[in-house]
């Protein structure tokens, strides 16, 4: 299958910080990307690279196999939406879709108009008189009807209420459905990244902890509660990527008695809770028992 995004230990500097380093990944097309990690991750560097605003101080990155913004046809190819969803104040909602179709080769002005009577835009209204989860709106109806291959959009809903967020990410799943988008998301709301991702990357002190298809990796994690085992009653080689107290997260295929599975927030909390350092390095049961 083609990746979407490729990259080979991947690296950004900003003069002695280091924003992102050793990054690794591959993504499928077609899927719906969350991208979570803690403030200062590296997430926003991460899909900077990705968009070619930022170039990298280390390694490779291929976007749509090419690289990034490398032509007019690549930029064409990628609709990016920054956190706090960037409009021009003083266009008018319909001024916002003209500037769209004559910047974008593959405008899809249709679509965009639908979207905007279906989510009760005027076209009239000034876009810096809208609300959070209307501007939110606009700007996602620009990324979708720029028909790109890949949408990746940078803390779209943070500022929306429940109810926005939740039509925003309905639209978002109806896009993937109708134009077989391949979407990048980062949210700190693990909540919506559970309804709408099929595919994680975790990222904590500028490296990815964890990356893969969601429903594998929930498939290879198991929750213990109670009374914890030692290494010596775990299956030989699981990871223990958490433990406090009386629960504990472990990676390994080999079913635990009385292990329950995990679900998306157990395991990206077990992951940044082992980065931020609060049970040291990674343990590895002794496997060679
Ligand atoms: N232009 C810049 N100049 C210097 N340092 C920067 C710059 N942009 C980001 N950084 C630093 O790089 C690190 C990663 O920042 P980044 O914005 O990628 O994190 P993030 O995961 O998106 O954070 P947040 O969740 O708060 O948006 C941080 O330490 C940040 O201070």
């Amino acid at each position: 299958m083609t990746a979407v995004i490729e990259t080979q230990a991947l690296g950004k500097r900003y003069g002695h910080v280091t924003a992102l380093t050793d990054c690794t990944l591959s993504i499928p097309e077609g899927r719906v990307v969350g991208l979570v990690g803690p403030n200062g991750a590296g997430k926003s560097t991460l899909l900077g690279l990705v968009c070619g605003l930022i170039a990298p101080s280390a390694g490779s990155i291929a976007v749509l196999g090419n690289p990034p913004a490398a032509s007019a046809a690549q930029l064409a190819r990628v609709g990016f939406v920054a956190q706090d969803a960037p409009i021009y104040g003083s266009l008018t909602v319909a001024d916002h879709l003209r500037l769209g179709a004559r910047l974008n080769p593959r405008w899809d002005a249709a679509l965009a108009e639908r979207r905007i009577r279906q989510r009760n835009l005027d076209p009239r209204q000034k876009a810096g008189r809208l609300s959070g989860g209307q501007r939110a709106q606009l700007a996602l109806t620009i990324a979708a009807a720029k028909r790109a291959d890949l949408l990746i959009l940078d803390e779209p809903v943070a500022a929306l209420d429940p109810l926005a967020r939740r039509a925003f990410l309905q639209d978002l799943l109806d896009f993937v459905g109708e134009l077989g988008v391949s979407v990048v998301l980062s949210s700190h709301l693990l909540g919506d990244l559970e309804r709408v991702c099929d595919h994680l990357i975790v990222l904590a002190s500028a490296r990815v902890q964890l990356s893969g298809d969601v429903a594998q990796l929930l498939g290879e994690h198991q929750r213990l509660t109670g009374t914890l085992p030692g290494f010596d009653r775990l299956p030989a080689g699981t990871e223990i990527i958490h433990a406090e107290q009386n629960t504990m997260v472990v990676r390994t295929t080999t079913p635990i008695d009385g292990a329950d599975r995990v679900d998306l927030e157990d395991l990206v909390l077990a992951y940044l809770t082992r980065a931020a350092g609060f049970d040291g390095a990674p343990m590895l049961a002794e496997a060679q028992r």
